[in-house]
Formats: structure tokens, sequence, C-alpha cells
């Protein structure tokens, strides 16, 4: 089999999908995105299809290998999401090609289904109450939702006091009936982290998100010394040589790589293995669309250390079209009480309704997040 045309569609909401095609008939699904730089990521797809155009689709390691290393310069959100949106689609085509889901491919079963998670709130926590009870009416009980505003390097008590009052309003509200993951969003210093923290552990977040940014990682053992609450971090982190650091350094307890920003199921799948043999729990970062949603599910059926599933139905995010919109059986996406239970159709299980997506990658927006400002102008982490 040979690879004969890669094609890229950028869609509403800020999602692009890659189709590959081959000379035997078998097309594969991918999604290469970093949100807010598609048209990047696009660029940097149509580069590396330079040397796969004739290549072997079945050769995914050494395709791999080829993108990753052939190039001298590697890594980085733009390359390692372009080469994950390609990774992708060549398990697809592998799995279309032997009749089996990806997850037989690597192994088979390790577990009957995954905790989903949903997002409750918005870029400012609000509404947060009126959202979980929104979902729990179907089937949710984990939720994530941004763990405060801006927050300044050094900022006063009324900030954190906002951030303690809305977790203390849904343990109010819904006691331990209910868990949920505080993401700092990068928004934090390390010095505020901590004052944070302190302030927020009496209300027991499931886990700290991104407490700080991931170029300040080696805050993450310091942080994890001051609490007991799971600090989790990885949706930018790009490759498992950066996982690596992490791990070695210690301080994360939930590894969160993003199956369409980390390099693809090849690479993610050696990520979640080395964060098991650290005693790390794996929740991969998928605020995207359905195939990037198929990829995390096949490395969460067959990581024993996977404890639940990002997904985006209801992100606040998705303006424009919702997670299944392009997926012509929503049944794919099988979902029950909460959990997401694995597909028995080939490759990533997905089916895209082609003619639809060419339709709406006409209107391809141009997503970008919002740039935050201090009162004082300066530049805020959105
Ligand atoms: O945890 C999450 O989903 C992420 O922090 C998410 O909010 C961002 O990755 C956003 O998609 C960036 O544009
Ligand atoms: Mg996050």
């Amino acid at each position: 089999m040979k690879i004969t045309r890669l094609t890229t569609y950028r869609l509403p909401p800020r999602w692009m999908f890659l189709k590959i095609e081959t000379d035997e008939g078998i097309t594969g699904w991918g999604e290469p995105v970093i949100e807010g730089r598609a048209r990047s990521v696009e660029a940097a797809v149509h580069e590396l299809s330079e040397y796969l155009v004739g290549q072997d689709p079945a050769r995914i390691n050494d395709l791999w290998q080829v993108m990753y290393r052939g190039g001298f310069y590697r890594g980085g959100p733009i390359l390692m999401s372009a080469i994950a949106g390609i990774d992708q689609a060549l398990w697809d085509i592998k799995g279309k090609a032997l009749g089996v889901p990806v997850y037989q491919l690597l192994g088979g079963l390790v577990r009957d289904s995954i905790k989903a998670y949903s997002w409750v709130g918005g870029d400012r926590p609000a509404e947060v109450i009126d959202g979980i009870q929104k979902l729990r009416a179907i089937g949710f009980d984990t939720f994530k939702l941004n763990g405060c505003e801006e927050m300044g390097i050094i900022d006063n008590s009324r900030k954190v006091d906002a951030a303690v009052n809305t977790v203390a309003q849904i343990r109010e509200a819904f006691g331990s009936e209910i868990e949920f993951g505080l993401d700092f969003h990068g928004r934090v210093s390390a010095p505020m982290a901590k004052v944070l923290i302190k302030e927020l552990e009496p209300y027991r977040p499931l886990f700290i998100e991104e407490p700080v940014l991931a170029e300040q990682a080696e805050y993450y053992p310091r942080l994890a010394a001051q609490t007991h609450l799971p600090i989790a971090a990885g949706e930018r982190m790009f490759s498992r040589f950066e996982f690596k650091r992490v791990l070695e350094a210690g301080g994360l307890a939930i590894l969160q790589p993003d199956l369409s920003h980390a390099g693809g199921i090849t690479e993610c799948y050696k990520i979640a293995a080395m964060a098991e043999s650290y005693d790390v729990a794996l929740a991969p970062h998928c605020p995207l669309g359905p195939i990037a949603l198929a990829a995390c599910l096949h490395v969460d059926f067959v990581s024993r250390n996977a404890v639940f599933q990002e997904q985006s139905m209801g992100i606040h995010y998705n303006q424009g079209a919702e997670l299944l919109d392009y997926v012509i059986n929503k049944d794919d996406f099988k979902m029950d009480d909460g959990h997401f239970y694995p597909s028995n159709k080939p490759g990533l299980g997905v089916e895209i309704n082609e003619e639809l997506v060419i339709e709406r990658s006409k209107n391809a927006p141009d997503w970008r997040n919002p740039l935050w400002r201090f009162p004082d102008g300066s530049v805020a982490e959105w």
C-alpha cells in the first residue's frame, strides 16, 4: 500500500482534520491542530507530506522517526501537532486495513470503560453550579473549571477569596457527590500558586492543573511538597523527552499529554508507559474534536494508569460546531453513566461526514484565544 494524498480541512469551531488517502482506497483521518495556530500546523503537515506521499503507511514507526528526526530541528507545538495528526491517520489506516480497532493493535483492552469529565464555567469561572447540575443530569460526576481569573504575579486577597468562594460554593451545593479539577491554566505565578493551593486545599479539588506554566516545571516538585492535592500537567509538553524530565523531577501525579499535540498515538502510548513506571496517572488532554478524542480513548483503553478522559461536549470553546457534529454515527462515542466504552469498529472507529467537512471548511474561522491584559496594560496569561 502507498500513501497518495494528504488533505487538510480547517473547520469550525477551531479544529483541523487531515485525510490521508492510499492507492488501495483505504483512507485515514487525523486531527493535527494547535488551537489558535491551525494554519501553522497545516503548513507543517504539507511540508511533511512531501516525504510521506509514496511511502508505505503501515510503517508507522519509521515514518514517525523520519518526521521527528529527519528535519534536524524537532519538537514544539507546531511540528509535534502535525506529526500527531498524521500519526493518528496512519493508525486509522492500519486498523482499517487489518479490520481491527487500534486498541487491539496495542495489545487489547486493559479496561471495559473510561470515566469522562466535562468543563464547566467558561474562561472565567461563572455559573458553575448550574453547569454541574445540567451535566449531572446526563450522568457526569466529574468536572473541570478554571481555578481563577487573571492572576497577577503577586495578587491580592480579593482574587484569592474569589477563587476560594467558587469552590466553596461547589462543595456547599454538592458535597462529595461530585469531583472537580481546577485548571490554573498557566495563569498563576509560582508564588501565587503556593498561596492559592494552600487556600483551596480544604475543598479537596480532584487535581490542580497547570499550577504554573510548563516553562516553570521546576516548581512542580516544590508545589507538590507543600500540598496533598494531586498536581496535573502536560497539555503544553510535546514529546516523551519533555515528559521524561518532569517524571524524573517528580511532583506530577497526573500526566495530561494531548493526543493532537504530543506526537499522536505512537508517542502518547510511550508517554503513558513512562508515567506508569513512575506510578503517575494518565488523563489525556482533549478540548478538541472527535478524531482527537478517539485517539485518546484508544490509548486510555490500553493504559492501566489512565484515570479519566477530558472531552469537549459543551466546552466554552465549541462555538459554531459541537464535538460530534462531523461524525456520521454518534454512537461511535458510546457513553453511559459518564463513561466511554470501546467501539469495535476498525481503525480509530470514527466515520467522518466528509461532505459536511468539505462544506464547513469553506468558512473556517481563524480562531484565536483572547489576549488578556492587566489593568496596568501588561499582558496577562489567559
Ligand atoms: O485543560 C484544557 O482543556 C486546556 O487548558 C484548554 O483550556 C486549552 O488547551 C485551550 O484549548 C487552549 O486554546
Ligand atoms: Mg488545561
